[in-house]
């Protein structure tokens, strides 16, 4: 591109005698920065300048000329990489606005404009286009500026409340002479608002792009079809090629013509206003047997624009004509249209096709541009946010990327986050979403908490003990277990359990009188949680007597029976939690702030680095880079492919992350008899011992340097195993992985067809176990059972069916029949009711990887009630490959639970049976066993059975 030399009018120049304005259709910083824009407007060849998405694509898309821009901005903060974008392509729009406002201020504000266009993705959307014009209005702040707003039905409205609201609008993909009708009637009424309302109409410019040459591109190609197919009209076709376009913008600029001697105008223009010029765009020759100036050369005319494409404009510089020539041949022009329609080539459809294609492109343009942006802010964040390697098989990765192209091309990201519960099962799955945008509010909030935390310190509480279940514990366990204790704050302790001996255990912790109790449940009459508090509170009062309330902290929603409770025993502290938000979504509201802020977790930079989480799982990143979105299509296109067994591995420092991550996946996911069965912490082992179900994913926080985990996982990987390696460079950067979990749990369930948000079947087991516990409390005793088999110290207990398929004359026999029924593809649960401790973890986990090895199947070792707000949702409803065995032990304790009648001991036993008769009611594959006498020796016994059993 080249400036002319300031003495003698080139064509360029000329058009200002026949009253066009040649606009640039072309912009990028390198062009503003080095003086070439600034060249051209001093010379007079270019009065204005037009953008789109596929301009802003070429330009920030490729090369490093924006990065300087980019780091500096991400310095300062982490936007989305749509924010970001806009902030980059708005600060050559204003760099570009600046060299043409001379022209501006010479015209008296009718020329010298640059263009903008609003979000393609809004382009069928009247409220989203009217509010990102104001906008776009404001941020850009140039009276100069054009707002671009495309011509679709559905944003004629907003061309008319934009202009209505002294917006300068640039109309663009205009195809039909229906459409530009529209389109003037839009601007004319636009304009007739703004005058009642008393606005200075002299101030509000617009034009109407119309496009050329691609109709021309369009009806050529179907005459050409027609021609080669040897159509009988052939030669009639022959002279329509490359005559439409010109003869369709022809009787567009007549109608002009038409309405500029209209008394509605005649009111207007009376009132100062300025026409809506036509604007002729897509105005590069795109066939190269024409003249690369005929879309100029044609349609030269008073009061039009004409941009050009840098190439069309130096092709017209040198040899282009300056004639007036769009008042010329008006006959040929309504003759040559008689003639498409009398030939049968369909205009109508021809516009309408290239106003949907017009759309679709300038999204696909957007699409690439923003992957772009998000890939190059993800490089340019560097260490700050943790990394994704993904290695997957052929057949997995070619269902993954169709997955996304589907996701990209149904704008499925951006319907998720505007809450459309048809991204799942259009049920009431957008009551549940205020996980998105919880970190935006907490971030915004954080005062609260940390005053809180302030607080907590000046104490001196020695302890922090947190009770609650699911959603309500895990997440605080993982802030606990991964960040350790924090000087000057007690040591957080998570209680999850029913267990008499592990109650006590966790009792024996504790200082009474300088612990702080925090329970937290979101429903608030959760049982577990309930009868934990009585105990606590119960031994505070004995302990602190009137001041126990003040070591009370309560987390739960609104109006819960926790908060009346809370309110009533004068508790310290209350913090809700939003009801629009699951259990499962929970960490990053205050039920993993509150515990977060109580440890001592500085929470300032905690928040930041979730923010970073959401930011680049944002609406605006594409599918292929979102890396929420990429995981959850991941976990939901494997698990279709019968990859659902997702194994989790975790170097020891995050090991944590597991337990919380299970109970996301498999609650939200497992139901209708689909679902992702989480297999956490089960460590790596043979090859031979993994069949084509699993899915790993390897958290390794890269600080630890454990070689040997690292090579486990890359053995699997060189084998063909679909292997996810998530690096995490900091303990912080879980608070990202909690987000990006989320999200991914989200799109595996849209994946699945399912509702990820609801979890109806851990209901049943809750029923059941409270028809037990209220049969005790009326007859004293749990209703009788008696077990199918005993041997020594070992019962085993079953419904009929599973009792008749599990027979044996020892031990052994009944375990080697239970466990001969694990088909390929199974899994194998042990369910736990004992007290969780090393010793019973180290046990179930030598266990687990016994029956993994013997069986060549996925095992889950869990511990109930626990696992019962967690994968126990799967367990019931998900797939039917699970084969479970329940283990139940006499307990060498018991402890009563203040103001009823039960002990923790009995409800455990409840909470075990209820939660057997809903598996053997689902028809699972479960046996339950029990310990008699020492927990010790019951395990040993058990664990020799099952290995002469194996
Ligand atoms: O916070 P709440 O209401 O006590 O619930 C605890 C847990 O129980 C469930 O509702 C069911 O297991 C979970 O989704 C939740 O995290
Ligand atoms: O506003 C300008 C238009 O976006 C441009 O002229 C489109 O031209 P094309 O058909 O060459 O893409």
């Amino acid at each position: 591109m080249t400036a002319s030399a300031p003495t003698g009018a080139n064509p360029l120049q000329a058009l200002a005698g026949a009253q066009q304005s040649p606009w640039l259709d072309f912009i990028r910083r390198s062009f503003v920065e080095d003086g070439s824009l600034a060249a051209l407007v001093h010379a007079g060849d270019i009065r204005g300048v037009t953008s789109n998405p596929a301009i802003f694509q070429k330009a920030i898309g490729d090369g490093t000329e924006y990065d300087a821009q980019m780091r500096a901005l991400l310095a300062k903060s982490t936007p989305t990489p749509g924010a970001l974008y806009e902030r980059l392509a708005i600060t050559d729009i204003q760099a570009a606005a600046k060299v043409l406002a001379p022209v501006y201020e010479q015209t008296q504000g009718t020329d010298g404009f640059v263009s903008l266009e609003v979000s393609p993705y809004l382009a069928r959307d009247e409220h989203g286009t009217t509010q990102e014009a104001a906008r776009l209005w404001a941020d850009v702040a140039a009276p100069n500026l054009m707002v671009k707003i495309p011509a679709t039905p559905q944003s004629i409205p907003a061309i008319r409340q934009s202009i209505a609201a002294g917006i300068n609008v640039n109309v663009t993909l205009i195809f039909s002479l229906a459409a530009y009708r529209d389109v003037v009637e839009a601007w004319l009424t636009g304009l007739e608002e703004l005058h009642a309302k008393g606005g200075n109409l002299s101030r509000v410019a617009s034009v109407a792009s119309f496009f050329v040459s691609r109709i021309d591109a369009r009806i050529d190609s179907a005459i050409d079809q027609r021609t080669s197919a040897g159509d009988a009209q052939a030669a009639a076709l022959a002279t329509l090629r490359g005559k439409v376009a010109i003869a369709n913008a022809k009787l567009a600029y007549a109608y002009w013509q038409d309405i500029m001697q209209s008394p509605r105008w005649k009111v207007l223009e009376a009132a100062g206003a300025q026409t809506q010029r036509l604007l002729w765009a897509s105005t590069g020759t795109k066939d190269k047997a024409y003249s690369d100036v005929l879309y100029v050369d044609s349609l030269i005319g008073p009061q039009t624009v004409n941009t050009l494409p840098p190439a069309t404009m130096d092709a017209f510089r040198d040899h282009g004509t300056v004639r007036e020539t769009l008042t010329a041949g008006l006959d040929d022009a309504r003759h040559i249209l008689a003639e498409t329609q009398r030939l049968g080539l369909d205009l109508d459809s021809v516009t309408d096709a290239l106003l949907d294609e017009g759309v679709t492109a300038f999204e696909e343009a957007f699409d690439t541009l923003l992957a772009s942006v998000a890939a190059k802010q993800a490089a340019l964040m560097g260490d700050s946010l943790t990394g994704l390697k993904t290695s997957l098989p052929a057949d997995l990765s070619a269902a993954v990327t169709q997955a996304q192209d589907d996701w990209r091309r149904n704008g499925t990201i951006r319907r998720l986050w505007a809450k459309d519960a048809t991204v799942w099962t259009g049920g009431t799955e957008a009551d549940w979403l205020n996980w998105l945008t919880i970190v935006d509010d907490r971030a915004a909030n954080l005062a609260e908490l940390e005053a809180f935390q302030t607080e907590v310190r000046a104490r001196g509480f020695t302890q922090v003990l947190l009770m609650g279940m699911g959603g309500s514990s895990l997440g605080p366990e993982v802030l606990a277990t991964t960040f350790g204790k924090h000087e000057g704050f007690g040591h957080l302790y998570i209680l999850d359990s029913t267990d008499p001996q592990q109650v006590a255990a966790t009792e024996k912790k504790l200082d009474i009188a300088h612990t702080l109790f925090i329970v937290a449940s979101k429903s608030g009459s959760t049982l577990e949680p309930s009868i934990m508090l009585s105990y606590f509170h119960d031994l505070a009062k004995r302990t602190l007597g009137a001041q126990a309330g003040a070591h009370f902290v309560a987390i739960t929603d609104p109006g819960s029976s926790l908060e009346k409770l809370a309110q009533a025993e004068g508790f310290w502290k209350i913090f809700h939690g939003d009801p629009k938000i699951g259990g499962r979504y929970s960490v990053l509201s205050n039920f993993g702030l509150v515990p977060a802020a109580a440890a001592g977790v500085p929470l300032h930079p905690f928040v930041a680095d979730a923010l970073r989480g959401v930011r680049l799982c944002d609406a605006s990143v594409p599918p292929a880079v979102n890396r929420g979105v990429q995981l959850g299509l991941i976990l939901g296109t494997a698990a279709r492919l019968g990859r659902d067994k997702l194994t989790i591995l975790a170097t020891p420092e995050i090991a944590d992350f597991g337990a919380w991550m299970e109970q996301l996946v498999a609650e939200s996911t497992g139901k209708n008899g689909l679902g992702i069965i989480p297999i956490d912490n089960e460590t790596p082992g043979s090859l031979r011992h993994y069949g084509a179900d699993r899915l790993f994913v390897y958290l390794r926080l890269a600080p630890e340097h454990r070689h040997e985990q690292d090579e486990a996982i890359a053995t699997l990987r060189e084998a063909g195993q679909p292997v996810l390696t998530i690096t995490l460079h900091n303990r912080r950067q879980i608070a990202q992985e909690f987000f990006h979990w989320e999200m991914a749990t989200a799109v595996a369930g849209a994946v699945l067809g399912i509702h990820p948000f609801d979890q109806q079947d851990v209901e049943f087991s809750k029923i059941e176990t409270r028809r037990l516990t209220e049969a005790y409390e009326k007859t004293g005793s749990l209703p009788p059972e008696a077990p199918f088999a005993s041997f020594g110290p070992l019962s085993f207990f079953a419904d009929p069916a599973n009792a008749a398929a599990t027979q044996g004359a020892d031990a052994v026999a009944v375990l080697k029949a239970h466990f001969a029924r694990v088909q390929p593809s199974d899994y194998v649960a042990l369910l736990a009711y004992l007290p969780r401790n090393r010793d019973t973890q180290e046990w179930m986990q030598h266990t687990r990887l016994h029956l993994r090895d013997g069986l060549n199947c996925a095992t889950a070792a869990e511990f109930g009630p626990r696992f019962l707000h967690s994968t126990g949702q799967a367990y019931k409803a998900g797939p039917n490959t699970g084969v479970f065995l329940q283990i139940t032990a006499d307990n060498a304790q018991d402890l009563p639970i203040p103001g009823t009648s039960l002990t923790f001991g009995l409800v455990e036993s409840a909470q075990a049976r209820g939660d057997f008769s809903v598996l053997a009611e689902r028809e699972r594959r479960i046996i339950r066993v029990h310990l008699h006498g020492s927990l010790k020796e019951g395990l040993a016994a058990l664990a020799t059975a099952l290995h002469d059993a194996l």
